[in-house]
């Protein structure tokens, strides 16, 4: 199944004029509009109520590896970043998934999902069903971070701009349409609602702030794209993976 990213993705904008600030925000709203992973057939199945345990438990297990990769590429872009104020606000994404003395964080947050869906603890950070093309479009993402400029990785965080609205529908689908999960399981998700807004506030204004040529702008945009596309290809795997 294919995304429906229309996005030019031609870097030859040289002479082009800049986007305004607002129609560069646009630009940027309309690749989650077109390809963010809420479209997906099977997010759309999972909506509908309609996925198997077995289903269920395949994508708790193969997005743990994802999960555990977040943090490594934030850290790969904090190590960029070019001042300390704004290493200051990155370095709390690290903490929201790695955890510190007071809280344990998302990581084993996700972990306490996996186990309410039926997975044990260790079968999941074994990672025994991390099917190869997640590991593969994730290890991509922590590539990115790690090969592009550090606003191009800022600019492919953004697909949180999109998330709160799936998230906060998707605790909903879960306790109503999935009763067999156990509703303690859900706290990740419940976290993510504050998470996502704070980072992206953050993120947002530094790509619309740095990104002033057409050229830097559509840089951002694609590399928005290349981020949506990460997160179709995990869900094209998982669906493949866990067909019923
Ligand atoms: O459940 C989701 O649909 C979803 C989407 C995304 C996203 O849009 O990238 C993230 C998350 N969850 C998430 O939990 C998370 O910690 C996260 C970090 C990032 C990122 O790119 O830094 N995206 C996401």
């Amino acid at each position: 199944m294919l995304n429906q990213g229309g996005i030019v993705r031609s870097t030859s904008q040289r002479n082009e004029k800049p986007w305004t600030r607002e129609e560069f925000r646009e630009q940027l709203i309309d690749v989650g509009r077109n390809s963010y992973h809420d479209k997906h057939p099977f997010h759309v199945a999972m909506h509908e109520g309609v996925l198997s345990k077995k289903q269920i438990k395949g994508w708790v297990a193969n997005r743990y590896y994802y999960q555990k990769c977040v943090p490594i590429k934030d850290a790969i872009i904090m190590s960029k970043l070019p001042s300390r104020e704004f290493r200051r606000e990155w370095i709390q994404r690290i903490i929201d998934h790695d955890g510190n003395q007071e809280e344990q964080g998302g990581i084993e947050a996700w972990v306490k999902l996996g186990e309410a869906v039926g997975l044990s603890r260790e079968e999941i950070l074994r990672e025994d069903h991390v099917v190869p093309a997640v590991r593969f479009s994730v290890d991509a993402y922590v590539t990115f971070a790690r090969e592009k400029p550090w606003i191009d990785a800022v600019a492919s965080s953004l697909t949180e701009l999109f998330s709160p609205i799936l998230i906060s529908e998707r605790i909903k689908i879960l306790e109503r349409l999935y009763p067999w999960i156990d509703s303690s399981g859900l706290g990740y998700f419940r976290n993510r609602l504050t998470q996502a807004p704070r980072d992206t506030d953050f993120a947002l204004k530094v790509v619309l702030d740095y990104c002033q040529t057409r050229e830097e702008q559509q840089r951002a945009v694609n590399a928005l794209q290349f981020k949506c596309d990460v997160l179709w290809a995990q869900l094209d795997a998982i669906e493949k993976a866990y067909p019923n």
